[in-house]
């Protein structure tokens, strides 16, 4: 088996992939924290022959975690922010410090569709562009949406946007705190997606295939205007398309890619820009 970890700022997700099929066995999901425990927190592993991992804790939860897992696996792979891998050209001026799920997501993203948007929607909201010829041009970050909710303290933490509610439901105005608060963030982030995409696609001259994913992807896929692609499986990814170990990954199969959706024309990108800005 193959253990895959993704560990956010705010959850840790792991995978176990059969290295034979290429089947994927078990899923699951912790809340990131200084010192893993195994058995509780990660499968047994007892059957796990490799281990490959995105982090963006802090170094120290990095390393406790490397060290525990070297003890009983002896492959385990750190995938790092390079300059350049799979024909992607980093375009961060210090590369180190893209956060590596973006350039996971990027590397994916590249490999799947060429050119892309790369939308992450976790603990912050990331949106990552790379052109056909592979340059990554930078992105942008937003704070994601449970952040926005906590940092106006008004006591609506717990209470999540439901997945199920009605687009609709969410643009109009909130009449008591929690709808106000639910219905603002979701603007802030659907709306920013919206824009962001459309000017950096403007100011490119090319339509981007968009892919989405992240803890609040489902949600916000639903006010994304644009076609797009939700791929839950984004990082893991770029982990497989890094450190290629099954067949499948070496033939460049990723699991649980989506099929690429043609983006909507330049044209219609440049008109909604025109149009929101003569409003
Ligand atoms: N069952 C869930 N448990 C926790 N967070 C969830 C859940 N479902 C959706 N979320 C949302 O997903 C976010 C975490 O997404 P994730 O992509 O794992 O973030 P990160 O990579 O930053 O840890 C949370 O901030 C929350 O808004
Ligand atoms: C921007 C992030 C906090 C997003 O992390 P996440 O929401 O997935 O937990 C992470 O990618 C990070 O720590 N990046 C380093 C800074 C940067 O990418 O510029
Ligand atoms: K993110």
């Amino acid at each position: 088996m193959i253990l895959d970890l993704d560990i956010g700022n705010t959850l840790s997700k792991w995978r176990l992939k059969d290295a034979e099929s290429s089947e994927i066995r078990s899923r699951g999901a912790v809340w990131t924290r200084e010192e893993w425990r195994p058995g509780a927190d990660i499968p047994n592993l007892d059957v796990v022959e490799a281990v490959r991992i995105s982090s963006v804790a802090r170094a120290a939860v990095l390393e406790e975690t490397v060290a525990l897992l070297r003890r009983q696996v002896r492959q385990v792979y750190v995938a790092r922010s390079t300059v350049e891998a799979l024909g992607v050209v980093n375009g961060y001026e210090e590369p180190g410090r893209l956060g590596v799920d973006r350039w996971m997501g990027a590397l994916a993203g590249y490999q799947l569709a060429g050119g892309c948007c790369a939308v992450d929607c976790g603990s912050a909201i990331t949106i990552d562009f790379v052109l056909p010829g592979g340059v990554h041009l930078g992105g942008f970050i937003v704070p994601g949406l449970r952040l926005m909710k906590e940092s106006l303290k008004l006591g609506t933490r717990n209470v999540a946007i439901d997945p199920e509610s009605e687009t609709d439901a969410l643009l109009e105005p909130g009449r008591r705190t929690v709808d106000a608060v639910n219905h603002g963030i979701y603007m802030a982030a659907v709306s920013a997606i919206n824009r962001i995409y459309s000017e950096v696609c403007d100011q490119q001259g090319i339509a981007l295939p968009v892919l989405l994913t992240g803890g609040d992807a489902r949600v916000i896929s639903r006010g994304v205007q644009v076609p797009h692609a939700v791929w839950p499986d984004m990082v893991y990814g770029g982990l497989e398309a890094s450190f290629p170990l099954t067949f499948a990954e070496r033939a460049g199969k990723m699991s649980g890619a989506p099929g690429v959706l043609e983006p909507v024309s330049l044209e219609k990108i440049r008109a909604s820009l025109a149009f929101s800005m003569l409003l």
